[in-house]
């Protein structure tokens, strides 16, 4: 590994088209920096897998991208649109483009499943409350939740079922683009399984471009289209999976040559 990059643009690239395009970025906490110069593309309609070691910056850069972190320099544009430095007309036409499913849900403790759905339609939308309801109802079939837990708190309802209601919220507004932080985490292996199942046929059928943080093996064989791996501060590596047992660095390689690795290509494949 010779340190650099492995990002330089391909022909193929340049055809396809950037819906989010992140160029030097820098995100400092006091002392420490946890991204220097990152940039990364991610393409219309595909679904695309952050990953990393622990403390590496995914979250950290899911949250600039969405606006939630004020990194120290670099640019970030979604749709077009200047994230960092665009009006308040541009930010409010861009976050309706875009949903967030946060890793342990984020919902509202104090409304139930269906109120949390319809949150970000009574801030972005001007509709009436009957349809909102309705469209608050397609969004939890959609994720498949049941009907009869509309009404349920969050605290009501387990674990695999709350990660399900966030992703309804995040479908609340019919976003082009959605940004998932460890989805899978803290599911057992069939509810992840189906969680995976859920994103990838949501992602065809919606036509929808999916951010990913995760450490889940198992999804990024079974769904996602492209990887970008963070380390050293930077996107040190992005491609298809195939690619990533190829690259001549110690985390990369643990990664995607151990044991667990290979059970997950193995899974991936149908084997
Ligand atoms: N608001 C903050 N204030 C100070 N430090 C922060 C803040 N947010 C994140 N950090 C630090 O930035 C680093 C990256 O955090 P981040 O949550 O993005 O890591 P991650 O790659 O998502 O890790 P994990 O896989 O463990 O979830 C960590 O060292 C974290 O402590």
């Amino acid at each position: 590994m010779d340190g650099a990059p492995d990002t330089q643009p391909t022909r193929a690239d340049a055809q396809r088209e950037a819906v989010i395009r992140v160029r030097g970025l820098t995100n400092r906490f006091g002392p420490q920096v946890v991204h220097e110069n990152l940039d990364l593309d991610v393409w219309r309609g595909e679904v695309l897998g952050v990953v990393g070691g622990s403390g590496t910056g995914k979250s950290v850069l899911l949250r600039s991208i969405v606006g939630l972190n004020k990194p120290a320099a670099g640019s970030i544009e979604v749709l077009g649109v200047d994230v960092l430095h665009g009006s308040d007309a541009d930010r409010r036409r861009i976050e309706k483009s875009w949903g967030v499913a946060f890793q342990y849900g984020a919902l509202f403790s104090s409304l139930t499943v269906l109120q949390n759905v319809m949150a970000p339609m009574r801030e972005h939308l001007k509709l009436s409350k009957g349809l909102m309801r309705a469209l608050g109802e397609l969004k939890i079939s959609l994720v498949g939740l049941p009907l009869s837990s509309c009404n349920k708190f969050p605290s009501e309802l387990s674990g695999g079922m709350r990660k399900r209601a966030a992703l309804a919220r995040a479908l609340a507004l019919d976003p082009e683009i959605v940004f998932l932080d460890e989805p899978t985490a803290g599911l057992d292996p069939i509810g992840a399984a189906a969680y995976d199942d859920l994103i990838g046929e949501l992602q065809r059928a919606l036509g929808l471009t999916v951010f990913m943080v995760t450490h889940d093996l198992d999804s990024l064989y079974a769904i996602c289209d492209r990887v970008a791996v963070l380390a050293e501060k930077r996107v040190l590596v992005e491609g298809p999976i195939e690619k990533m047992a190829t690259v001549d660095h110690p985390w990369v390689q643990e990664y995607f040559t151990g044991p667990r690795a290979r059970a997950a290509s193995n899974k991936g494949r149908g084997s």
